[in-house]
This record gives C-alpha cells, structure tokens and sequence, in this order.
C-alpha cells in the first residue's frame, strides 16, 4: 500500500500585483518522503512552501496539508510544521539555548528545559550552548535553525534551500540528519539548487516562471525527459562547443568539468552528428547516462520559449 499524502494539493496559485509567481501548482507528498523542490531564482518555491504552512494564502487552489484544509486550518498546519527559510531568522543576540527556548516556548513545548537540552546534545551544540547565535559560523548557524525547527517534534519539514552558503562537510552532515529523519517518518519538502543534494531526494518537482515543468522519482527524471547524453573530453573544447551549435539532434551543450555532454531528444540524429564529429579526431567521445543537470537545463529551454510566446 503506498504511503499516505501528507501534502496534496492542486492549482495553487498566487499573484503579487499583477504579476502570477505561483501558476496552478500542484504537488502530491507521500509521509516520510524526501521530496526536492528545484527550480531557477525568482521561480516560486518560496512563495509556494509559504502557501503549504499557512503563512500565505494562495489566491486560487485548494487541498491539504497535515490533513488540513490549506485555505480555511492555517493556524492548525503550522503547529505541525518546521520550517527552516532561506535567511538565518534566530536572533543574533541571544545565545543558542536562549535561542531554542524562546522557540519551544512559542510552540507551548512541554518539558522545555530537558527538551531543549535533548536538542543542544541531539546536534552536537551542547558545547557551544552560551555562544551569541551572531558569532557561530555558517554550517553552525544552519545546524541551530535546523535544532530550532525541530523543537516541537514537527511531522512535516519545509526547507528553504538550508545549505547554501555552507561547506560540503557540513552539507553531507546536514542530509545524513535529513535521511534520519526521513527514516523516523518525517516528511521533508526542501528546496535546492544543488544537484547533488536533489539526486538524494525520493521525489523532485521543478518549476520555472511559477509552472511546474516536472515532477517523479529523482533517479528517473533523466528517463522522463528523454535525453540521450554524449560526453566529449580533451582539447579545443571550446571550438568544439561553438561547432556543435545547431548540429542535427544537438539540442544542448553544457560544460561538466573538464568534459562537454552534449545532450538531445533525438537519439539517432545526436549519434550520427557525434559519430561525425568523432571521425575528425580530437577528442575522445563516449555515451553517458544523462543526469538531472542536463534534463533540468532543457527543460529551462522548453519553459523559456514557452514563457516568450506566453509574453508576446
Ligand atoms: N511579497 C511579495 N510581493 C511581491 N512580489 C513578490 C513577493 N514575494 C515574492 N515575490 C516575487 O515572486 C517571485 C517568486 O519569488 P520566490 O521567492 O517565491 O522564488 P524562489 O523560487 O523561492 O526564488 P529563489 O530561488 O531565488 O529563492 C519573484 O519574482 C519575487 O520577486
């Protein structure tokens, strides 16, 4: 039997003016799920994680979150959520206890003291617990908006990109808190613009310009979109890039590294161009599995001509 929907809603929509940044947006969450939010700067997650805990409510669409009614049982959703913005919003000037109790007092916490002490030694802060919170460095920072956000033993997690800025020790520390979790049955909603971390989630939904362009198990979304990948690596890469420009089946080229991938829809015609290609010698070619890099950068283009025909 599959999991229960812990969010499920449909045509979320929400406009500023007269401006729509959440077009009809619907995203269906299964309990204990890891689910990846992505999408480029200024396409909506915030504004959408912000109509899923109540602090915002949208201007069309329905459904739940927690069981409750997204529109009409805010005030009860947000008892049941932690959610972790985007910009650190403790107070630098208290120290990181103060900080945590000021949170499990709003939340009504019972048992606040031994509570908040659990928290301090559950992420490794029991040390540092009479430091400023304005003095901790960036990974630090981020581990006491996580503590704080989990004080009132939330079911569903909303995540507003959590590891930007931070070290990659301190992110691969954060995701293994993440996975743990997740295994403990909490639900995790998190917004990212780091593949690496994306390819951890169980589910992905991408939007761009509001619309949702996609969403399924992270592992198949490469699948989904349909892209066939070659990798060329050695030298004249960038002589390389502009020749491939427009080729048949070429419909994008992205550097990865040191390497090209060069990626289509149209398997065939993007072999026979790279067999082409391949007999002037240069480089050296080979078919790769395409990630969700390359399928996130073509979607981009789709959504883009779709958004400049929608404009005109
Ligand atoms: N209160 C507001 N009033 C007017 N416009 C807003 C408001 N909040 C967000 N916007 C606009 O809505 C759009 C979507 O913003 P949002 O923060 O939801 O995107 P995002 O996908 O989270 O971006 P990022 O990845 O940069 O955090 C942006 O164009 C933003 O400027």
């Amino acid at each position: 039997m599959s999991a229960p929907l812990v969010i499920d809603v449909r045509g979320l929509t929400k406009r500023f003016g007269d401006k729509t940044v959440v077009d009809h947006f619907d995203i269906a969450v299964p309990r204990g799920a890891i689910y990846g939010f992505l999408g480029p700067n200024g396409s909506g997650k915030t504004t959408t994680i912000r109509m899923l805990c109540g602090l915002l409510t949208p201007d069309e669409g329905d459904g739940q979150c927690l069981g409750f009614d997204v529109r009409r049982e805010a005030p009860r959703i947000k008892t049941q959520v932690g959610y972790m913005t985007q910009r650190f919003s403790l107070y630098e000037d208290l120290t990181i206890r103060e900080n945590l109790d000021f949170v499990a007092r709003m939340y009504g916490v019972a048992d606040r003291r031994k509570r908040v002490t659990r928290a301090l030694e559950d992420l490794g802060l029991a040390d540092r617990s009479g430091q400023l919170a304005g003095t901790l460095s960036g990974g630090w920072k981020q581990r006491l908006a996580l503590a704080a956000c989990l004080i009132h033993d939330p079911k569903l997690l909303l995540l507003d990109e959590p590891t930007a800025g931070v070290d990659p020790k301190a992110r691969r520390d954060f995701w293994d808190e993440i996975r743990r979790l997740s295994k403990a049955g909490v639900t995790v909603l998190v917004s990212t613009h780091y593949m690496d971390e994306a390819i951890q989630c169980d589910f992905i939904t991408y939007i761009a310009y509001g619309k949702k362009l996609i969403d399924g198990p992270a592992t198949q979304i490469p699948t989904i979109v349909g892209l066939s990948t070659w990798r060329a690596e050695g030298p004249n890469l960038v002589a390389l890039e502009a020749a491939l420009q427009g080729q048949p089946g070429v419909a994008q080229v992205a550097r990865f590294g040191s390497a090209l991938h060069v990626s289509g829809t149209d398997a065939t015609q993007l072999e026979a161009t790279v067999r082409r290609f391949e007999a002037e010698g240069g480089q050296h070619w080979s078919k790769v599995p395409a990630g969700l890099e390359e399928a996130f950068i073509h979607l981009m283009a789709g959504a883009r001509d779709n958004f400049s025909r929608d404009a005109a």
